[in-house]
């Protein structure tokens, strides 16, 4: 029996729709959905839910993550306090790419009042299909690292 890689999702109430969305995508793209809620359209701070994903990625639980608000700005926000965390707001697939090969993002996050779900998958898509270049990339990456209290 293969294993397959984990990626925990969360989100806040502006984006429940649209992640469970994203959780069918990630499981049809060989990744293990763990999907942590809410699973109740009630308004729901953002914080909580990027912290509570983020943790789950910095612990080793999960390889990678995907968080969405309205916008993904806040909850992308929320996740970078977590020490280990490299997240970026993608509106594009070139983008979501790009924050895997050259800066080794180990969480995404979207918008989910920006984009729609065609363009969100391509997002997704791109992320989780892009591999981390080294080199160059690894000694900037460090110097993110460097960086954390
Ligand atoms: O960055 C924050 C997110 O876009 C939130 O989803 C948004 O602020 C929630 O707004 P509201 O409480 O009006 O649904």
């Amino acid at each position: 029996m293969t294993t397959r890689p984990r990626i925990v999702l969360s989100s806040d109430h502006a984006a429940i729709a649209l992640r469970q969305t994203i959780a069918a995508h990630v499981a049809s793209l060989g990744w293990e959905p763990v999907d942590i809620g809410p699973m109740t359209p009630e308004s729901t701070p953002y914080p909580q839910h990027g912290e509570a994903a983020a943790r789950r990625v910095a612990s080793g639980d999960c390889q990678l993550g995907i968080i969405l608000c309205g916008t993904g700005q806040g909850i992308m926000m929320a996740a970078n306090k977590v020490k280990g965390i490299r997240c970026g707001v993608c509106g594009d697939a070139f983008s979501a790419r790009m924050i895997r090969q050259h800066n080794d993002a180990n969480m995404l996050s979207i918008g989910a009042r920006v984009v729609g779900e065609g363009l969100a998958l391509d997002i997704v898509t791109a992320f989780l299909t892009a591999t981390f270049e080294g080199g160059r990339h690894a000694t900037r990456v460090d110097m993110i690292t460097a960086l954390e209290p």
